[in-house]
C-alpha cells in the first residue's frame, strides 16, 4: 500500500502531514510513532531532508469541526498542540472542505483557524487560535524552586543561570526568558534546552519547549526555541504565541492586549495578537505562513522499514515564492 503526504512548513518549521483517512485502518500509535522516528530524520538518513515532526490528521468526532490534528515529534513522542502545523492542517483541511473558518479538532482544544490574506504571491497565510493557557506547575508536569504553583520571570537555580524564566503551557509546555542579543545567538539555549529534556532531569521529567526572546523594538520580537523532542527549530509557533503573552504581561509600560506583535524567528515571521477573554482567560492569535513544499509518495511497508529508494516527490513551487517573501523582509 502506498502512503501519500505533503512536506509542508510554517517559518520553516516542518513537517509532513499525513492524512489517515487515506488508509482503509488508520495506522495505530506505535506505527505512527516508527514512522515520525523513520522520515524525520536529518543529513540523509530520513525522507528526503527529513522533519521536525509529523501532522496526523484523521476525520473529528466533535460537531463543527473539520478533522483532528495530532502531532508526532521528530523522536516519536507525541505533543498536545503545534501552532506552525496547525496552520497548515488548516490550510489543508479548508481548501478539501472548501471553508475558510472552522474548528479543528486538538489534543486538548477545537481550536478555531481562519484564511486570512496571503503574505505574498504564492505564499497564503492562516490564523490560528492558541489555548488554553495555564501557568499551573501541575498542567506544565514542573517540578522547580522547592515545588512553586507557578514561575514568573524568576531564576531557577537548577539551570545554572542569571536568566529569569517564565513558565507557561499554551498548552505544550514551555520556559521562556528574555535576553540581550549576544545570549540569544550563544550556546546557553542548547545547554539548558538539552539538560531539560534529557529525560533524566527532576524539574521537567517530561521535558519542556525552552525560548530566548529577545526585544525589537515595540511589539517586536524575536524568538528562537529549543523544542522539545526535536532540538533547535526555525521556529516554533506555540514557543512564539507564549513568549508574546509574556512580552505583553511582563512589558506593559510599552504594550498591550488586543496589539498586533511581529515575531522574527530564524526561520522567517509570524504575526500574534495576545487577547484576554471575557472570563479572564488568555489566548493568542498566530498569524502566518501554510507553505505546501512537495507531494512524497512511496509504500507504506518501506516507510516502516525505513527504505526511502522508491520514494517520488512532485515540488508545488511554493517554496521559492516564500524564500523570496524572506529575502524581502530581510531587505525592507
Ligand atoms: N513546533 C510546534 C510545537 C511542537 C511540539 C513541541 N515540540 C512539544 O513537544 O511540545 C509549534 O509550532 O507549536
Amino acid at each position: 500500500m502506498a502512503v501519500k503526504m505533503i512536506k509542508v512548513h510554517g517559518s520553516g518549521n516542518d513537517f509532513y502531514l499525513l492524512d489517515q483517512t487515506q488508509f482503509p485502518e488508520p495506522l495505530t500509535d506505535k506505527g505512527l510513532k516508527q514512522l515520525a522516528i523513520n522520515i524525520c530524520k536529518r543529513d540523509g538518513a530520513g525522507l528526503y531532508e527529513g522533519a521536525d515532526g509529523v501532522l496526523v490528521v484523521d476525520h473529528s468526532e466533535h460537531p463543527h469541526v473539520l478533522g483532528r490534528m495530532r502531532v508526532i515529534n521528530a523522536d516519536g513522542t507525541e505533543a498536545s498542540m503545534c501552532g506552525n502545523g496547525l496552520r497548515t492542517v488548516a490550510r489543508y483541511l479548508g481548501t478539501q472542505n472548501e471553508q475558510r473558518e472552522f474548528r479543528v479538532e486538538t489534543m486538548y482544544a477545537d481550536l478555531k483557524v481562519q484564511a486570512v490574506a496571503d503574505f505574498a504571491k504564492h505564499v497564503p497565510a492562516y490564523s490560528v487560535e492558541i489555548s488554553p493557557v495555564s501557568f499551573d506547575a501541575q498542567t506544565l508536569g514542573m517540578h522547580a524552586n522547592h515545588e512553586a504553583q507557578t514561575i514568573i520571570n524568576e531564576t531557577i537555580p537548577e539551570l545554572k543561570s542569571d536568566l529569569k524564566f517564565s513558565a507557561v503551557s499554551v498548552p505544550n509546555p514551555h520556559l521562556i526568558a528574555f535576553v540581550d542579543h549576544a545570549t540569544l545567538v550563544g550556546s546557553e539555549l542548547g545547554r539548558i534546552g538539552e539538560w531539560l529534556n534529557d529525560g533524566k532531569n527532576s524539574i521537567f521529567p517530561d521535558g519542556v519547549n525552552v525560548s530566548f526572546v529577545e526585544v525589537l523594538g515595540q511589539n517586536s520580537i524575536f524568538v528562537r526555541t529549543f523544542e522539545r523532542g526535536v532540538g533547535f527549530t526555525n521556529a516554533c509557533g506555540t514557543a512564539m504565541s507564549a513568549s508574546s503573552l509574556m512580552y505583553v504581561l511582563l512589558h506593559q509600560e510599552s504594550t498591550d492586549f488586543n496589539q498586533e506583535i511581529h515575531v522574527t524567528n530564524p526561520g522567517g515571521m509570524v504575526k500574534t495578537i495576545v487577547h484576554q477573554g471575557a472570563d479572564e482567560e488568555y489566548w493568542m492569535e498566530l498569524i502566518g505562513n501554510a507553505t505546501f513544499v512537495k507531494i512524497v509518495s512511496l509504500p507504506l511497508e518501506d516507510a516502516l522499514a525505513d527504505d526511502f529508494t522508491q520514494a517520488t516527490t512532485t515540488v508545488t513551487g511554493e517554496q521559492t515564492a516564500y524564500e523570496d517573501f524572506v529575502d524581502s523582509l530581510k531587505m525592507a
